[in-house]
């Protein structure tokens, strides 16, 4: 099981400090959102999980095993799908199998692939199309097929469905938790970063909120299995009401700390 533990993390883009000694545990098949405000260093947090940049200082152990480098017990789904554009979806996915499954025949990469672009509900024409030939809805899905396909421990989504209008985001916020709850053994260990509260409601067991920079967790609470809440209930459903305005409290308090100070500044600006 591959647990994940991040011990006093920090980084800084040269001199700017982006991420402060940042704790975390999180058990193996825990699906985390991570809400912050914008700037606050999430997409940084998932590249470092990623191995796609190098900590400041302090370590991410992944099962026990410090992380240095990028690894295919990681697959990432970005907002802009990152599909190769010149490759058909298909191409695009057994491209992913064959990095993964060395062994794997031509025929096998092509029928798995198939029965993935099913399962996020593209039929087989999708196969032949190239990316552009897809709604920005149908290159999500693609992505998420993608990542499923090669089967790793770790999912990290990086606001992958904030450019998509409601109905396509909230069908595609369910297909993400049917095919996570569909794994019962080995269930992954999910990273998903958004802006969106209510996003994380419907989708966390576990939800973490970055400060403002440098940024630490300033805030976590865990969902467990104990959600009394779904799609269609999440408006008004007391206890979900309860921890919306919890969490909008936790995230405002801190966007006026960070206007507080930056007001202070040029203050102090024009008094000297
Ligand atoms: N490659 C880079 N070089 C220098 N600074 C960077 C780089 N990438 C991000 N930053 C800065 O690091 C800070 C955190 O950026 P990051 O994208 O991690 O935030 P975020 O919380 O994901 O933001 P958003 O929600 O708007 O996507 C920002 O101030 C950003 O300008």
């Amino acid at each position: 099981m591959l647990d994940i533990l991040v011990k006093n993390l920090g980084f800084a883009y040269d001199k700017d400090i982006i991420l402060s000694n940042i704790n975390m545990e999180v058990k193996a098949g825990t699906f985390v959102c991570l809400l912050g405000q914008s700037g606050c260093g999430k997409s940084t947090f998932l590249r470092l999980l990623a191995g796609l940049e190098k900590p400041t200082s302090g370590e991410i152990y992944v099962g026990n095993e410090l992380l240095k480098n990028p690894g295919l017990q990681r697959s990432m789904v970005f907002q802009d799908s990152g599909l190769f554009p010149w490759m058909t979806t298909g191409e695009n996915i057994m491209i992913a199998l064959k990095q993964k499954f060395k062994g794997m025949s031509y025929v096998d990469r092509k029928n798995e692939a198939i029965r993935r672009l099913k399962d996020v509900g593209l039929d087989e024409s999708s196969f032949h199309k190239l990316p552009k030939e897809l709604s920005g809805g149908m290159q999500q899905r693609c992505a998420i097929a993608r990542a499923f396909s090669i089967d790793s421990p770790i999912l990290l989504m990086d606001e992958p469905f904030g450019a998509l209008d409601a109905v396509t985001r909230s069908n595609l916020q369910g297909l993400v938790i049917d095919l996570w709850k569909q794994e019962k053994k080995n269930r992954k260990t999910i990273f998903f970063v958004t802006h969106d509260v209510d996003e994380a409601l419907l989708l966390a067991t576990d939800i973490f909120i970055l400060g403002q920079a440098p940024s630490n967790i300033i805030h976590r609470c865990s969902l467990g299995g104990g959600k009394t809440w779904n799609i269609n209930t999440i408006h008004t459903d007391p206890n979900a009401l309860e921890l919306r305005n919890d969490l909008v409290k936790i995230i405002h308090n801190e966007i006026k700390k960070k206007s507080s100070k930056k007001f202070e500044t040029y203050k102090k600006g024009v008094a000297i």
